[in-house]
Order: C-alpha cells, then structure tokens, then sequence
C-alpha cells in the first residue's frame, strides 16, 4: 500500500472503532510502519472519530518528528515495540470499556491476564502479559514493553488499557476487537464454572494461523 492508502486506512479504521465504541473522547493511539521506515502516528490528543489524514505524525524510528501534527505522547512505547519485533507492522492502543476494565483488577496473573477459554484468542493473541502500571506518557512504559515486544502480541497496562500489535493496521484492528470480546466474556463469566481450554487444545491452536 501507498503512503496515502495507509493514510486513508489509519482513519477510516480509526472511526470505525470510535462509531463502535471500542475509542471515545480522545483516547487511544494508532501507529503504522510507512513503507520509507518511518512511522505514522495518530496526533496527540485527537478523537479517533475526527482524524484527518494530512495532519498525522510522521516519526523515524528515533522518535523525531518530521511532519503532521505533535505526535501520541505514547509514540515512544509503539517505537519500542517496533525495534523488538520485526513481525509487528502496527500498533493499536485504547481504553476500550471491557479491557481496561480488566486492568484495574487485583491479582491479575502478571503473565497472561486471560486464561484461554476460546480459540480465537489463542490465534490472535496468545497470551496478555500485565504492565504494571504507569502513568501515561511515562517512559518506562517504552522499557517495559521493550523487554516484552519479542515474545508476546499484546500487552494489557494496569489500571489503563491492551496495547496490542498486527502485521498490519487491519490484523492490529482485528486482534484489538477480538481481545476486547474476549474481556467482554471474561467479566461476564466472572463467578461462573468456565471450562478453560487444556493445554493440549491451547498448543494445537498455536501456529495455525486466524
Ligand atoms: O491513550 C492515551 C494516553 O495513554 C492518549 O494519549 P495521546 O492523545 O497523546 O495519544
Ligand atoms: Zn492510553
């Protein structure tokens, strides 16, 4: 895709999370690898109901700004992800309801905050490591994610929301709205007697694609 292509997509896609509630007010950043190796970004504080495609960031890989409005004040952390897994060509970040609901839970396994109960999940995303948290914009979050960014394809910030990663913005799109239905189910199961994936149904829906 062309730059104006990946352009178009950041908001189109971008609005169809806000129209279906997965993004409201000005929360939540997107970013994209361009095909010169630098990076579009979504501004910082913008709805992602109201993006406009000629005043997105525009960031090397260092984090200098080259053109369109201020960038995310989250751009450091996608950056991060990005120097650590070469498979990851876009990054979503919301405060969807359900997930970051999820965050602010007590005694969350720091290592997947979601046992697998269906397949899906265990296609897109695998397992969802917990950051603790941080305030937002900090840069440790960037230093956290780093030392996580290689083994896993989502994040879930404490008491703040999923970070999660695609092979482009669609796949990254994808895997969010799956992830934020599986929180969903989650906290609707809450209480209740869930049968949990075995082990052995876990690994042989690894490596099988979506
Ligand atoms: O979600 C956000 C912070 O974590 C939104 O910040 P930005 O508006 O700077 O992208
Ligand atoms: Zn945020």
């Amino acid at each position: 895709m062309t730059e104006q292509q990946l352009r178009a997509q950041m908001v189109s896609l971008a609005r169809s999370m806000f129209e279906r509630g997965y993004a409201t007010g000005g929360a939540g950043n997107l970013s994209l690898k361009l095909p010169d190796g630098n990076f579009l970004a979504t501004p910082t504080g913008s709805s992602f109901g109201r993006l406009d495609a000629n005043t997105l960031s525009v960031v090397d890989i260092d984090g200098n700004h080259l053109s369109g409005d201020k960038p995310s004040k989250e751009v450091a952390f996608h950056l991060a992800i990005y120097r650590n897994n070469p498979a990851c060509n876009a990054i979503v970040h919301l405060h969807s309801t359900y997930l970051t609901a999820l965050s602010c839970l007590e005694g969350l396994d720091p290592d997947n905050a979601i046992r697998p109960f269906t397949p899906y999940y265990v296609m897109r995303v695998g397992q969802l490591p917990v950051i603790p948290y941080l305030r937002p914009g900090d840069p440790q979050i960037a230093t956290e994610l780093a030392n996580r960014a290689g083994d896993y394809r989502a994040f879930l910030l404490a008491n703040h929301g999923p970070v999660v990663t695609g092979t482009d913005l669609c796949d990254a799109v994808d895997n969010a709205e799956e992830l934020e239905e599986t929180a969903k189910l989650a906290l609707m199961l809450d209480g209740k007697a869930i049968r949990y994936l075995t082990a052995a149904e876990v690994t042989a829906l690894k490596g099988r694609g979506k």
